[in-house]
């Protein structure tokens, strides 16, 4: 967004699309988050990074109703759904994928797809049972939009497929076609580039503008910083629960305190 990219973060005005607010995450003595303050604008790219344990996968499980915050509220567009179950959330348009792919394996693409696209349907078993016409309709109308999404994350080759039997990359293509047939206003993206290769993560960057172009906004936990830089609009860095850093990415990369925590290079070497 190269528009918003001149603009200092502080001084630039969003509709904000998640605000995490005061969230602390405690597990027996462990204090996974911190009092953690987080505000995601709509439309945005936004990466949280930091390192191993420092309680990135938390805030996700947080966002998606996995774990009630031990303190704080998250809200999404405007309500409150911290403390909502995981499928609430989904209803209300949060999405997301997983560090480790998570797939029905034995299952086509098309049937894993489809499984995301069942969230919003209203024909339940019994209708299906019989058979009836909205059942047939809707089977009908999610068939052709799992085909649609599969086709927009370049997997449209493998429809028929066993998950399994998808090269790697596929597979993590597929996962995030199956969440974006929930038809999510906020994408969550759980470190998509792990075990992509050079061209593989080309062409995420790629995908990741394109779900963005498409009006949602999308969250990422990654490890890759060529990826990170790339293609944030913002990046905010976790260090043991807290956050430590938050800006554009230029901001990010000169940061001392994100260079000694996170960066691997003391502050001091020249
Ligand atoms: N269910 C749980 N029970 C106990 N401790 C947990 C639980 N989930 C996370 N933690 C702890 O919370 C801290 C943050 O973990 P988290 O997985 O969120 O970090 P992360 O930044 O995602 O790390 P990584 O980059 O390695 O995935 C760690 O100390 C972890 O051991």
């Amino acid at each position: 967004m190269s528009e918003t990219a001149a603009v200092p973060a502080e001084k630039r005005v969003g509709t904000p699309a998640l605000e995490l607010r005061g969230i602390t995450m405690r597990f027996g003595g462990v204090v996974a988050i911190n009092d953690l303050n987080l505000t995601i604008n709509e439309g945005e790219i936004f990466a949280l990074i930091g390192p191993n344990g420092a309680g990135k996968t938390t805030v996700f499980n947080v966002v998606t109703g996995v774990y009630r915050p031990t303190e704080g509220q998250v809200l999404f567009a405007g309500g409150r759904i911290d403390g909502k179950k995981r499928y609430q959330v989904t209803k209300r348009g949060v999405a997301r994928t997983f560090q480790n792919v998570r797939l029905f394996h034995n299952m086509s693409a098309m049937e894993n797809v489809l499984v995301g696209t069942d969230a919003h349907h209203r024909a339940g078993l019994a209708s299906a049972a019989l058979g009836l016409p909205w059942h047939r309709r809707e089977e009908r109308e999610g068939r052709e939009k799992a085909r649609e999404l599969m086709e927009f994350v370049g997997i449209s080759h493998r429809m028929e497929e066993t998950a399994k039997n998808l090269p790697y990359g596929d597979q993590r293509r597929l996962e995030i076609a199956r969440a974006l047939a929930t038809d999510p206003k906020l994408l969550l993206l759980d470190e998509p580039a792990a075990g992509m290769n050079p061209t593989e993560k080309e062409q995420l960057q790629g995908l990741i503008r394109k779900i963005r172009d498409t009006g949602r906004t999308v969250l990422l936990i990654e490890h890759d910083m060529s990826l990170i830089m790339g293609i944030s609009d913002r990046i905010a860095v976790l260090d043991f629960g807290q956050k430590i850093a938050e800006g554009l990415p230029a901001e990010i990369q000169s940061n001392q305190r994100v260079i000694e925590a996170y960066l691997g290079v003391p502050a001091d070497a020249s």
